[in-house]
């Protein structure tokens, strides 16, 4: 679709190397409706959600993407995973089951560098993924 292939060139075009939209979403520099905010991470709506349910949990830390992390990162990685569940519990998805995505560069349509675990549920989703 369409949007797909938006997707997709914002994916080709995106820069690694500069501040994001999710940095300043973390940073509270832009306000969003906020579905979890601790010390290390927030959690919110996907603004083009593909599902009735489409979250994303992102750390505060603006690591570009999953690749960059270090063992050093384990915990962190460990706690998004826990918040993601935390999160889906309360959008009510945790019954009939969600999918969690990181995209990780061009090749898989990693459109914002800043790592962020997408959640989605609400429907039946299909696989494999595109
Ligand atoms: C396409 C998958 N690859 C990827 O990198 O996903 C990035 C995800 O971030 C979403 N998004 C982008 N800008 C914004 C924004 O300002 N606000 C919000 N709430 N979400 C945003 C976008 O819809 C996509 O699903």
């Amino acid at each position: 679709s369409a949007k797909q292939s938006d997707e997709k060139t914002k994916a080709q075009t995106a820069k690694p190397t500069e501040d994001t939209i999710f940095g300043k979403i973390a940073r509270k520099e832009i306000k969003v409706d906020l579905l979890h905010d601790d010390d290390q991470c927030v959690a919110f709506h996907d603004v083009n959600k593909q599902a009735p349910s489409h979250f994303l949990v992102i750390p505060k830390e603006p690591i570009p993407q999953l690749s960059a992390c270090t063992s050093s990162h384990e915990k962190l990685l460990g706690h998004l995973l826990i918040v993601a569940t935390q999160v889906a519990k309360k959008q009510g998805l945790s019954d009939d089951g969600y999918r969690l995505v990181i995209n990780n560069g061009r090749n898989a349509c990693q459109s914002v560098y800043h790592l962020h675990i997408h959640v989605l549920g609400g429907r039946q989703l299909d696989w494999p993924p595109g």
